[in-house]
């Protein structure tokens, strides 16, 4: 089952593998990452893994594998050596309060490759958090996968006013709703992702993603807990977050994805468009939208066409971005300040009213 054929394995992939590996190495899929090592699927096993030496050296391209990545390894003893990671066609990342130094180099730390949708999980039964959502959306629209808003415990009678409120929150975000209890709305859910594409899960503990991955599973997923981290255990059980679906998609569950709390900045505009468009066409090129003459966002504002609490929102994660970049090295500075500045330059080339 876990031959790297049925784990999203592209021409692409095997084009780069042809070009780097050397002989005697092999290729897998990294299906789950605990604290020192991998699990790593590859054609006719799945195998212990850890990462060559040199591969902690903070300036070996990609960094640290994460789970998702299609690797390049060599097998001796029976586990397995990671030596290089093939090319991210997508990557999950989040900004973190303690950058470790690979981390630093990039000003952010990836959590997922090769996905290829963010399922944004969230339960009908309780309100969601807006800032939450606008962090995952911009976190998800970064990554380059499809984000989706999958709408949990639908068979309580609750989700009416969440599906309004998500349409004004999330626009132009697909919705889903389903139920883990009654099975409704599974079946199109795992229709959705395709033969060799990858959902990731998010979202807050208790709004059932646990339950989620049960159903589009269809069996209930192995308890996984290794417990050798002394060394000295035996390591018998393949703990898992990556899992094949009938009809050939895969889900991923990831414990590193729970404890997100900030978001990649590429997102940002992304999510907040209702803003960034309106900016744009304030008077000021480096409007503030506090009390500056001819603000377009104020003005919407007062009229009720956007919400002040979306701005503070807006404001607030720009701040935090700000802070960001101010731990950073200066190669990750200078990164983040040209992305933003080529956004305000596009925002800009719109007509002023
Ligand atoms: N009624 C109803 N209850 C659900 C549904 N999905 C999950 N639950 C319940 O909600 C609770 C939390 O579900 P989990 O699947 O453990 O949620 P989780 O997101 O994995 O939570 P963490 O493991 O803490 O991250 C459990 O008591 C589930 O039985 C659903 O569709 N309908
Ligand atoms: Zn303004």
């Amino acid at each position: 089952m876990d031959d790297i054929d049925h784990l999203g394995w592209s021409p692409a992939l095997a084009r780069a593998f042809a070009e780097t590996a050397e002989p005697g190495q092999i290729a897998g899929r990294i299906i789950a990452h605990h604290r020192g090592h991998y699990e790593l699927a590859c054609t006719g096993a799945t195998l212990r893994a850890q990462c060559a030496g040199r591969m902690h050296h903070h300036d070996a391209g990609y960094g640290l594998p994460v789970v998702g990545d299609f690797v390049i390894a060599r097998i001796e003893a029976g586990a397995a050596t990671i030596d290089a990671i093939l090319p991210r066609r997508t990557k999950f990342a989040r900004a973190v309060g303690d950058l470790t130094r690979h981390d630093v180099a990039r000003g952010e730390q990836i959590i997922a490759a090769n996905i290829d949708y963010v399922f944004i999980v969230t339960g009908a039964d309780a309100d969601f958090s807006v800032r939450r959502l606008e962090r995952l959306l911009g976190a998800a629209f970064g990554s380059g996968a499809v984000p989706l808003i999958v709408v949990t415990k639908t068979d309580l009678g609750l989700a009416a006013p969440m599906i309004v409120q998500l349409a004004l929150e999330a626009p132009g975000v697909a919705v889903h709703q389903v139920s883990n209890r009654t099975g409704e709305g599974i079946p199109a859910l795992r229709a959705l992702i395709g033969p060799g594409q990858t959902a990731l899960l998010v979202g807050s503990s208790g709004v059932g993603k646990s339950s989620l991955v049960n159903r589009l599973l269809g069996y209930e997923r192995q308890a996984t807990s290794i417990t050798d981290d002394n060394g000295r255990g035996r390591h018998t059980t393949t703990s898992r977050d990556l899992f094949l679906l009938d009809g050939g998609g895969m889900i991923l569950d990831t414990p590193g994805i729970r404890a997100i709390t900030q978001w990649q900045p590429e997102g940002l505009d992304d999510a907040f468009t209702d803003i960034t468009v309106l900016a744009a066409q304030c008077r000021f090129s480096d409007c503030r939208h506090e009390a500056e003459p001819g603000c377009a966002v104020r003005e919407a504002i007062e009229d009720g066409r956007i919400e002040a609490r979306r701005l503070a929102d807006y404001v607030k994660l720009n701040r935090e971005m700000a802070y960001l970049e101010r731990r950073g090295d200066k190669r990750a500075e200078a990164a983040v300040k040209r992305q933003w500045r080529e956004q305000t330059r596009a925002n800009r080339r719109r007509p002023i009213s």
